[in-house]
C-alpha cells in the first residue's frame, strides 16, 4: 500500500523527468494559483462525501485532497520536512 511518504517521492520524481501525460506535470505548469483552487474544491469534496456519503468515498475523497497538497508542496518548492517539523 503506498504512503503518504511514497507519493511524495513518486510525484517529486515526476517533477524532475516529466513523463508525458502526467497529470502532476500538468498540475505543475498550471501553477500554485491553479492547485490552489483544486486544493479547495477537494476540501469541499471531502467535507460533503465525510456529511453525506460513505466512508469509502470520504477516504477516498480524502486521498485526492493529500495528493493535491503535495503538488503545493511540490509547486512552492516545499519538502516533507518542512511540513513535518510543523507537526
Ligand atoms: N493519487 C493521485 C490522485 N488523486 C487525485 N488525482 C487527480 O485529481 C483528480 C480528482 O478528480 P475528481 O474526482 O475531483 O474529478 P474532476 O474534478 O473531474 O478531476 P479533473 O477534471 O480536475 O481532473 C483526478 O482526476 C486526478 O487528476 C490524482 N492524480 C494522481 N494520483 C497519483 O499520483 C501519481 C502520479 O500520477 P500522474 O502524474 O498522473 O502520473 C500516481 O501514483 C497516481 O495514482
Amino acid at each position: 500500500m503506498k504512503t503518504f511518504d511514497d507519493l511524495f517521492a513518486e510525484l517529486s520524481a515526476k517533477a524532475v523527468e516529466r513523463p508525458a501525460g502526467s497529470g502532476t506535470v500538468a498540475q505543475l505548469d498550471a501553477g500554485v494559483h491553479a492547485i490552489g483552487k483544486k486544493i479547495v474544491e477537494e476540501a469541499a469534496e471531502v467535507w460533503m462525501a465525510a456529511e453525506y456519503e460513505s466512508d469509502e468515498a470520504a477516504a477516498e475523497e480524502i486521498s485526492q485532497l493529500l495528493y493535491h497538497l503535495q503538488t503545493l508542496m511540490l509547486a512552492k518548492g516545499l519538502t516533507l520536512e518542512d511540513v513535518y517539523r510543523h507537526l
